[in-house]
């Protein structure tokens, strides 16, 4: 038996394969997937911008639904805060459920000036101190990039839709309350967009098992203003960032 699954019951009696932190069934899961970090981010766009939608994971919190946008099969799947936890869920999604599409719909603080509160970053490439990867890179300074054609249709989708966007380079960190303020300094220097906590793995492990990956942000804090979206209105700005991200996904639909 794989080590990576468990066998579980099913209620009609057939067996139900599932992986140690994803209680779904392989058919379960679309080849597409969202991955936003906050499971209540999952359901709520779900809910919002599937058809069809059935509830596939429930393990330890992290939800994840599949439904149909447009009649397309899609999967929004929680992945928890920063890439240790990214990396589990996308490890399994890939591994053990032939995940192809993968795109982060994720929120950033902002970096830059030009960047304002509610913009959306499209993900260029990403700089990060370490990822979960870094044991097998060990010298090598790789450098994690978006699909080609998830950010060009991503591109194309913001134009169409008026979404004040951004594309180029973020910032993914290992720690939210950062005690290392020079950091933040170096990427504001160099241009970087806006700082999240999951991309640079996503992209990584996207290379390593030749699928395709993307990170569209939402900035829901600036750290150079200090302003931060109230948490009343941070769902109902994030709506542009996941319809970009579908239509990246599904380009002719
Ligand atoms: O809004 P999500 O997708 O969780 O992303 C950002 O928010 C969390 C920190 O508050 C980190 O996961 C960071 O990457
Ligand atoms: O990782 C994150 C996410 C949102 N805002 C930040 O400042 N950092």
């Amino acid at each position: 038996m794989n080590p990576d699954l468990c066998n579980k019951a099913n209620l009609n009696g057939k067996n139900v394969k599932m992986t140690i932190h994803i209680g779904a069934d392989k058919g379960d899961i679309a080849e597409t997937v969202l991955l936003p970090g906050d499971p209540y981010r999952a359901k709520w766009a779900a809910e919002t911008f599937l058809s069809n939608v059935r509830q596939i994971n429930d393990v330890r919190g992290m939800l994840g639904f599949t439904g149909e946008w447009k009649g397309n099969p899609v999967t929004i799947q929680g992945s928890g805060m920063g890439m240790p936890s990214l990396s589990i869920y996308v490890n399994e999604l890939i591994r053990d459920y032939g995940a192809k599409t993968l795109i982060r719909i994720g929120s950033c603080g902002g970096m830059q000036e030009n960047v304002k509160l509610r913009d959306v970053i499209i993900a260029m490439t990403s700089t990060t101190l370490s990822t979960p990867s870094r044991g097998i890179m060990k010298e090598i300074n790789f450098a994690p990039c978006a699909d080609w054609s998830l950010l060009q249709a991503a591109v194309q989708a913001a134009e169409a839709k008026g979404t004040p966007t951004h594309v180029g380079g973020i910032y993914s960190s290992d720690v939210f309350y950062d005690e290392r303020p020079d950091l933040n300094e170096q990427m504001v220097r160099h241009g970087i967009l806006g700082v999240e906590m999951e991309a640079a793995e996503l992209y990584i492990l996207a290379a390593r098992h030749k699928c395709r990956a993307l990170a569209v942000l939402t900035v829901s804090d600036h750290l150079l203003t200090g302003e931060a979206l109230p948490s009343s209105e941070r769902q109902s700005s994030f709506g542009d960032m996941v319809e970009i991200a579908l239509q990246a996904a599904f380009p002719n639909a």
